[in-house]
């Protein structure tokens, strides 16, 4: 069929600065500026909280860049991070840390409503709260090397944008992690190595370790440095090009320590609970709440390297863990092993996809953990099941709390009721919500 040229629409937007007040927060704690006019759209906005009166920039069709506080709330705080304003990284910090929890709490109450969750009041137990700062025990950092000028840039990208803001400390971090960077950055900071940069991340549980996320090959004098500097600063250093990960030092292992003493090992890349106090804490609310018995069956969706699942099999017959990626899978499998478990079965999945055939024998309780779209394949799974195949009780942890009600409203509806539901302190200083829920069996 014959083509022709067909002139790109002319689409101009005209940039504006408005004033308003702020109507309310959205799930991402940005401010909801409604439009005056039916021609205005409604917008969305970091930085303000409701009823302050903003002058804002409009941004394409729904956004809005906050340029000025006319009349500030009385929740309204100075944002104790000096690379707040420019930083992407956390979005919250103008408010206090009680106030975006009650904010946490009030989106996920709103959003269980709009998706008919029938629990109603909702069983709220007490958060798990985090110290407010120095709480990650991983960071990813970005980097470009400015030819120009020489320079080396290592920082967080700023708010919707491609831009590197250098940062010296980062205030929610383990203050070791930015001390590696800074430590190492006059290795980095030559042509040879930082052109050949993609990311760093860094890591501390009980020692730190660097990884070096490179583009393309660094020549064998900067890994001999590299070598001294892991062996001079006792920090392991792991390179990663997009086929492999590897450490620069042979003895290499990192693991953090589970809630029974149980040694979790990883390798960088592998899923890690940023906040390792409340990982603890959270893993020991899972075990409360499931109450799992030496007869009791169980499966762990979305198991990652076991986080949840050593614990389980502390206290159950037997545990089976499905997770997608085949590294962690094998990493669960052996985590169980070197901690003496033999009852786990490690099986990897794609839980989009999986059949009740591949689960095999039915489960007394199921745990579920999955990434912020949710559980929607585990839930289709659980509707196929016969009701005497279901399990008891279901505890779900989840890092999105729209994915999580959904989710929470199609299990009520295959016969469970929500006993128990609370928010853990995961992300402070960030918009980002992390909830647990109780269902249990009532059909
Ligand atoms: C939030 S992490 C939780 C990991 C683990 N439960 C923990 O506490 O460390 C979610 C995990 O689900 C896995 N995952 C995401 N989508 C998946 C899918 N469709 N099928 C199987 N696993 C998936 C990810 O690889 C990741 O390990």
């Amino acid at each position: 069929m014959a083509q022709f040229f067909k002139p790109k629409k002319h689409t101009k937007t005209v940039t504006k600065v408005l004033t308003a007040t702020v109507a309310a927060l959205d799930h991402q704690a940005r401010a909801v500026v409604r439009g005056q006019t039916r021609q205005q759209q409604t917008r969305f906005i970091s930085g303000a909280l409701p009823d302050e009166v903003i002058q804002f920039k409009t941004d394409g069709k729904n956004g809005g860049l906050l340029q000025r506080v006319m009349n500030a709330s009385p929740e309204r705080r100075p944002p104790p991070c000096q690379y707040y304003q420019q930083c992407g990284g956390c979005d919250f910090q103008h408010a206090d840390e009680a106030y975006q929890l009650r904010h946490k709490q009030t989106v996920v109450t709103q959003l269980f409503n709009k998706f008919g969750v029938s629990a109603d009041p909702l069983p709220w137990q007490p958060a798990l709260l985090s110290e407010p700062n120095r709480y990650r025990r991983r960071v990813r950092l970005a980097t470009r090397w400015l030819g120009k000028e020489q320079r080396l840039i290592v920082g967080f990208r700023a708010a919707q944008s491609h831009q590197i803001v250098p940062i010296a400390d980062c205030l929610v971090a383990d203050q070791v992690l930015l001390q590696v960077v800074n430590t190492l950055y006059p290795l980095l900071n030559v042509a040879a190595v930082a052109s050949q940069l993609g990311h760093i991340e860094v890591i501390n549980v009980n020692k730190p370790l660097v990884l070096l996320r490179l583009t393309g090959r660094l020549e064998d004098t900067v890994i001999a440095q590299l070598r001294d500097w892991q062996t001079t600063h006792k920090v392991d250093v792991w390179l990663q090009n997009d086929t492999e990960t590897w450490s620069l030092n042979p003895a290499a292992t990192a693991f953090d320590t589970s809630i029974d003493g149980d040694k979790l090992y990883f390798q960088p890349g592998d899923f890690l609970q940023v906040n390792g106090s409340v990982n603890q804490r959270m893993v020991e609310q899972a075990m409360n709440w499931l109450q799992p018995t030496k007869t009791q069956r169980v499966i762990d969706f979305f198991a990652g390297i076991g986080n949840f699942s050593l614990p389980l099999a502390r206290r159950c017959k037997a545990v089976v863990t499905v997770e997608g990626v085949a590294r962690m899978a094998q990493q669960t499998h052996e985590n169980a092993q070197l901690n003496g478990l033999d009852n786990v079965t490690a099986l990897t999945a794609d839980l989009n996809q999986i059949t009740v055939a591949e689960l095999g024998e039915a489960a007394d309780l199921w745990c579920l953990d999955p990434a912020r779209p949710g559980a929607e394949g585990v839930v289709r799974l659980l509707q196929k099941l016969a009701p005497q195949q279901r399990p008891q009780k279901i505890l779900y942890v989840s890092c999105a709390a729209d994915t999580l009600a959904r989710d929470v409203a199609a299990i009520e509806q295959a016969g469970y009721r929500l006993t128990r539901i609370g928010t853990v302190d995961m992300f402070p200083q960030t918009h980002h919500i992390e909830t647990m829920v109780c269902l249990e069996r009532v059909a």
